[in-house]
């Protein structure tokens, strides 16, 4: 049985101030929620929500990491110095990643490798783009990403990651896929996976991302393959996140 997970994407939003209420207001309104919970805040604002977040159940995590342990890397951030101050899980390969930032396929697949060796849960990002999506290269360009992980990092590595589908035409504009076009993804990444391991398969956690409110996402979630929701905007608003963690059906 595999637990529901629903994740807040805070991007590149908020102040010192703005962090303290809204981790403070998530943790007065989290009560008995069914779901595993985490946030993942800009690399500054990590000391702080730690402290904040330390000995609750809410996990803390970061955007991304970098691909090397150590050296010359300037301006990237090691999985042993997010693990140092209280991060467990990361974000590999959002689109904005992958689109905005140029990151390969290869480059994801190394970030993702550097959070496993560190023992950092990867939520490794796999998604195609509207045009992709017309061009009927949905499933081909989600098993491109998948497969380059694999071949990096092994398909066991799945047994300490998660995935997050997100169509990049979903993905802040308001318009979330429908569950059918979300739940047929998520069959596939499941079914891809299992062809290598079937157990692996079966315990991964895959959530959705891509315009999830309160409004949408019980109906989401209801979905077999959908284990949860990465949420970027609603995670911003302390009643929206916490209303969209208490929507999960166990
Ligand atoms: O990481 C979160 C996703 O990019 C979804 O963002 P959104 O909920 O604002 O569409």
């Amino acid at each position: 049985m595999r637990r529901p997970l629903v994740i807040g994407n805070w991007k590149m939003n908020g102040r010192s101030a703005s962090v303290a209420r809204l981790l403070n207001d998530i943790l007065a309104g989290i009560g008995d929620c069914k779901a595993e919970v985490g946030v993942c805040v800009p690399f500054v604002y990590i000391p702080q929500a730690s402290e904040i977040l330390k000995g609750t159940k809410v996990m803390l995590g970061a955007q991304n990491v970098a691909d090397h342990n150590s050296g010359a890397f300037t301006g990237e951030i090691s999985a042993g110095m997010l693990r140092e101050f209280g991060c467990e899980i990361v974000i590999v390969g959002h689109s904005e990643r992958r689109l905005l930032y140029g990151e390969s396929n290869e480059l994801v697949a190394s970030r993702y490798e550097q959070a496993i060796q560190g023992h950092l849960k990867p939520i490794l990002c796999v998604g195609e783009t509207l045009e992709q999506r017309e061009h009927g290269r949905t499933l081909a360009v989600i098993g491109a990403q998948i497969d380059t992980v694999f071949e990096f990092a092994g398909v066991q590595s799945l047994e300490h990651a998660v995935i997050a589908y997100e169509p990049v035409w979903a993905v802040g504009t308001g318009h979330s896929a429908t569950t059918g076009q979300a739940q047929e993804v998520h069959y596939h990444i499941r079914s891809l996976i299992g062809r290598w391991n079937p157990e692996v398969a079966q315990a991964v956690q895959i959530i959705y991302g891509g315009s999830v409110k309160p409004e949408n996402a019980a109906e989401l979630f209801a979905m077999p393959d959908i284990d949860g929701g990465l949420i970027g905007g609603a995670s911003l608003d302390a009643r929206a996140f916490l209303s969209i963690c208490h929507s999960v059906s166990v």
